[in-house]
């Protein structure tokens, strides 16, 4: 699994939305971009997605079929009539192929999946009837039943709940243990610092890409959030409504 973007300029029609992209990401590793409303942190899983273009730089992209994706839970029709483990067995589909019937082992993986995100007793319920923080770990289980080398995850906290939000990040912390690499797009700059091992900060374009120690700094962020940084008498920065 190789994820490498150099000098990369994203956007839509033509039309640039991010530029000066610059990223690598190997197996395993854990990558989180920040930046506020509009600063093009969708526009960049997309692009791994073919859902945007392209328009400068090189972007080495691992083959669709190692990528998963999580998208928000908003995303999904609540009130489309589906059980919770049917949605999971949808991830199997890419291997299963619409000739082949689902095989035990292709139930076997729906059920671990289900355990892994601690949802086996919702096995059965509609996928509409669960909350927000259920629905986004049963679309977790949906990405991680086809085993990718590489997790997409929009905004997997958004609307998610405190116990929702420790099951998926322990789910995800298993996942990079195991050689998964992961992108995941947050507001929220205390789960970045807590579940990334690298930080990509965004605004139109790539302001800093490091550590958390190296990223998440009054220097580094000021400039990212620009009017929404608010700096403290004795020092230090809030950033308002990021
Ligand atoms: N399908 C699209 N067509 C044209 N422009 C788009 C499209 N999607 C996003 N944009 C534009 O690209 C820019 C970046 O948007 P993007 O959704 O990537 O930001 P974001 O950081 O994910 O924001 P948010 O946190 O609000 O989701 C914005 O100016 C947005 O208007």
């Amino acid at each position: 699994m190789e994820l490498r973007y150099t000098g990369v300029s994203l956007g839509y029609q033509g039309k640039k939305a991010l530029i000066d992209v610059e990223i690598r990401l190997k197996a395993g590793q854990r990558l989180a971009l920040v930046g506020p409303n509009g600063a093009g942190k969708s526009t960049l899983i997309k692009s791994m997605l073919g859902q945007s273009e392209i328009l400068g730089g090189t972007a080495i992209i691992p083959p669709r079929d190692v990528i998963g994706y999580v998208p928000q839970s908003g995303d999904l029709d609540p009130d489309f009539p589906v059980s919770v483990q049917q949605v999971v067995m949808m991830g199997r589909y890419r291997s299963l192929g619409w000739w082949r019937p689902v095989r035990k082992a292709d139930r076997q993986a729906v059920a671990e999946a289900l355990d892994q995100v601690g949802l086996t007793d919702k096995a059965r319920n509609r996928f509409g009837t669960l909350s927000g923080g259920q629905r986004q770990r049963v679309l977790l289980a949906r990405a991680i039943v086809a085993q990718p080398q590489l997790l997409l995850l929009d905004e997997p906290f958004n609307g998610v709940d405190a116990v929702s939000q420790d099951a998926i990040v322990t789910v995800l912390r298993d996942l990079s243990a195991a050689g998964t690499a992961l992108v995941l797009s947050t507001h929220d700059l205390a789960v970045a610092r807590d579940l990334a091992d690298l930080i990509c900060l965004l605004n139109g374009r790539q302001f800093a890409v490091g550590t958390p120690g190296e990223t998440l700094t009054a220097s580094s962020l000021r400039p990212v959030y620009a009017h929404r940084a608010l700096d403290l008498a004795d020092g230090r920065l809030v950033l308002v409504d990021p």
